[in-house]
């Protein structure tokens, strides 16, 4: 999706991504969590877990619930419609194309709100889930305060609920598109489609590396294993929005393994514009395609001493400011950046 029909959606979709609307859903998130959880507990000791297919049905689970308002169940019963459906659209597909769709093919993709492009009976699913979920909770008056609930609002009155009846900066849409048109049922279906593509595999496939990471180095292992108990003591072992926003090495271990595994190995741009690039006789015209290698920029020792080697103090509060802002980015830049 390209031009004033992104921005529009953007600007009414960017207030459904705030820490209070992300604190909101905390508990819904901590839920799957506790059933992850669970599903490790339950197994035996020297069980073989395939965990990248464990954290496929954790991220299924939270966006299914989060993005659709639906208990996935991917825990108990892992051929649920969900995991199939994406399992359809992401493996089965091979993983190349799947990469190469986040990066080349996401403008197109955004444009016909992917759905035309992939198989009909995936489609089929997600509008039919949408549409009943939708009509259910209208019909029962059933709120969720999930992103469906959200999505539901930007339908039915074209901008988000204030909080307490007061106007809030994080939430109100931006000015100049207060008054665009309300999104239809086919958009509200269509967002939420991408919400699940764009996260579920970027947020399990991180995950999965990270785990990596850490059982090949035990020294990181070890101290952030000590940083979490520590963290829970001082929360009386309750997991909650505040607790995680402690856990400071978490994070610099988190921002390391997406450094090392970018789970988008490239970002996709149109000139809108003639340009010509500083200091050099380089114009990029007008409509040329440019494509900015993150994978190259992670990996280049001039901005990454031994970018081999997993270091998250690269990303401690000393050293996180000597990496050049456009080295690092796992999450793209600019007014296209992640939303998630
Ligand atoms: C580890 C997790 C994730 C990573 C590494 C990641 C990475 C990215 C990257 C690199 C882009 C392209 C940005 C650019 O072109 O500048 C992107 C776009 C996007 N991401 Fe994510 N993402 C993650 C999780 C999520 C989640 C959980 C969601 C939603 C629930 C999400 C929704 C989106 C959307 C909607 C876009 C398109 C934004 C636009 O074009 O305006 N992402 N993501």
């Amino acid at each position: 999706m390209e031009g004033n029909r992104w921005k529009m959606l953007r600007a009414k979709l960017s207030p459904t991504f705030t820490t209070s609307k992300m604190k909101m859903m905390f508990p819904i998130m901590a839920d799957v969590a506790a059933k992850l959880r669970d599903a490790l507990l339950e197994m035996k000791g020297d069980q073989k877990v395939e965990i990248k297919d464990l954290l496929v049905r954790y991220t299924t689970d939270i966006i299914g619930t989060c993005a659709f308002g639906i208990e996935c169940n991917s825990f108990k019963d892992p051929e649920a419609d969900f995991i199939l459906f994406g399992k359809k659209i992401f493996i089965e597909s091979n993983i190349r194309k799947t990469i190469n769709f986040f990066t080349f093919v996401f403008p197109d993709f955004m444009r016909s709100l992917g759905v035309r492009q992939l198989p009909k009976d995936v489609t089929d699913f997600f509008m039919k889930v949408i549409r009943e979920t939708v009509s259910y909770r209208e019909k029962e008056k059933v709120s969720r305060n999930d992103f469906l609930d959200l999505l539901i609002q930007l339908k039915n009155n074209g901008k988000l609920n204030t909080d307490n009846g007061h106007h809030n900066k994080e939430t109100d849409s931006l000015p100049e598109y207060e008054n665009s048109p309300n999104l239809t049922i086919e958009q509200v279906a269509g967002q939420s489609f991408v919400f699940f593509l764009a996260g579920f595999e970027t947020s399990s496939s991180t995950l999965s590396f990270c785990l990596y990471e850490l059982a090949c180095n035990e020294d990181v292992q070890t101290k952030l294993r000590d940083e979490i108990e520590s963290v829970l003591q001082k929360h009386n072992g309750e997991l909650s929005y505040e607790a995680i926003a402690e856990l400071k090495y978490m994070d610099m271990v988190l921002s390391e393994t997406l450094r090392k595994y970018p789970s988008v190995p490239a970002l996709n741009r149109i000139c809108t514009m003639d340009y010509k690039i500083p200091q050099t006789n380089l114009l990029l015209e007008k409509n040329t395609q440019v494509i900015i290698s993150i994978d190259g920029l992670h990996y280049d020792p001039q901005y990454y001493q031994d970018p081999h080697k997993f270091i998250p103090e690269r990303f401690s509060d000393e050293n996180r400011g000597k990496i050049p802002q456009f080295a690092y980015l796992p999450f793209g830049e600019g007014p296209r950046t992640c939303v998630g």
